[in-house]
């Protein structure tokens, strides 16, 4: 249940959440599938997932399940790619978060338990009008976090090299999430009324934050529609600080705030690693000249409105896969 819970995250997010303060209202009620006080019910959930499924200590304990699962995943593209068959990548990405987090929080993965994870997400969105689709479809596109690192993570003299080329690549993923928020849409309701650039609105006013917009705001990003990586390459250093602070601002794709995503770690690790070992281990061929990067806007989020399959061709064959992966998940 819980897995179904984090499974709809995204529907309760844009469909039917109500914010704090709302003791009264009703969660998931355009599903029919569960009713509770906001008070109660899913206070405990949030709670329960915070702190048992997504804390430090719970990413810790389940490296094991992303590592088994991305292998998993590795031998299907090696067997695709002996075949030179394509690989529908958003069907591939969805089995593997779907499974890790299926592992994760009943401890199995919906392809030993059914065979098919494609029926079990189709009977949940039956039940619930579910986007299921719709976070892990473009985690694909932008997260390049950790490619090439985990070569390099054992030998110490590349220590220095494996956080610039970290910080590079967790540039990329930002850049590309950027321009393709998932989620373009966030809700908000006004606990008491207050006054938002001159303008006063008034009590339980609902504000729908658009991300996407903000996210291309000429005004607080320099050249918004140029894929810039760089702009995320900010050092450590404490004049740097205040300029993390003001990117927080205006960077929402995991949200803000105590509503934010609990996941965000999460999710850049699952696609780190998946993206990473995807770049490592296989070439990649498409169809035609160019991917076609053309996004559909369904049930409140994006995403891509072309399935993007691509032919893998295997390009390490004896690369240590399993110490890589268990230094990096
Ligand atoms: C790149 C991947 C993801 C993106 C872009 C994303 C984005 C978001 C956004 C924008 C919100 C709403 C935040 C707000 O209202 O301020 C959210 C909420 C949430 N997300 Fe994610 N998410 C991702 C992955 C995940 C994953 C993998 C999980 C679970 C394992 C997850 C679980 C949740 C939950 C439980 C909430 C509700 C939090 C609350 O209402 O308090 N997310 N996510």
């Amino acid at each position: 249940f819980c897995a179904y819970e984090i499974f709809t995250a995204h529907d309760v997010n844009f469909s039917s959440r109500n914010l704090p303060t709302n003791e009264g209202s009703i969660l998931f009620d355009t599903s029919g599938f569960v009713t509770a006080p906001y008070g109660g019910y899913f206070k405990f959930m949030k709670k329960l997932i915070v702190t048992k499924l997504l804390g430090p200590n719970a990413q810790v304990q389940s490296r094991s399940i992303r590592a088994d699962e991305l292998e998993r995943l590795r031998g299907i593209l090696l067997d695709k790619g002996r075949k030179k068959e394509s690989v529908d990548i958003n069907k591939e990405a969805r089995k593997l978060v779907g499974n890790i987090v299926a592992r994760m929080t009943m401890g199995r993965s919906f392809t030993q338990e059914n065979g098919d994870i494609e029926s079990i997400q189709s009977l949940v969105a039956k039940a619930n009008a579910s986007k299921i689709k719709t976070a892990l479809s473009v985690l694909i596109f932008g997260q390049l976090e950790k490619l090439g690192i985990s070569w390099f993570k054992k030998r110490t003299v590349f220590k220095n090299f494996d956080r610039l080329l970290e910080r590079f690549l967790r540039a990329l993923a930002m850049e590309a999430l950027r321009l393709h928020p998932p989620a373009p849409i966030i809700p908000r309701e006004f606990n008491q009324g207050c006054t938002v650039g001159g303008f006063f609105l008034p009590e339980k006013t609902k504000l729908l934050v658009n991300v996407y917009a903000v996210m291309r705001d000429p005004n607080v990003w320099e050249n918004p529609l140029e894929f810039k990586p760089e702009r995320f390459l900010t050092s450590s250093s404490s004049g740097q600080e205040e300029k993390r602070k003001r990117q927080a601002l205006k960077y929402l794709l995991f949200g803000s705030g105590r509503r934010g995503c609990p996941a965000s770690s999460l999710a850049y690790m699952i696609v780190g690693t998946t993206i990473g070992m995807m770049v490592q281990c296989f070439d990649w061929s498409i169809k035609g000249e160019k991917v076609n990067m053309d996004e559909c806007f369904k049930e409140f989020t994006r995403a891509m409105a072309y399935p993007l399959t691509f032919t893998p061709f295997t390009r390490i064959s004896t690369f240590d896969l399993e110490n890589s992966l268990n230094l990096q998940t």
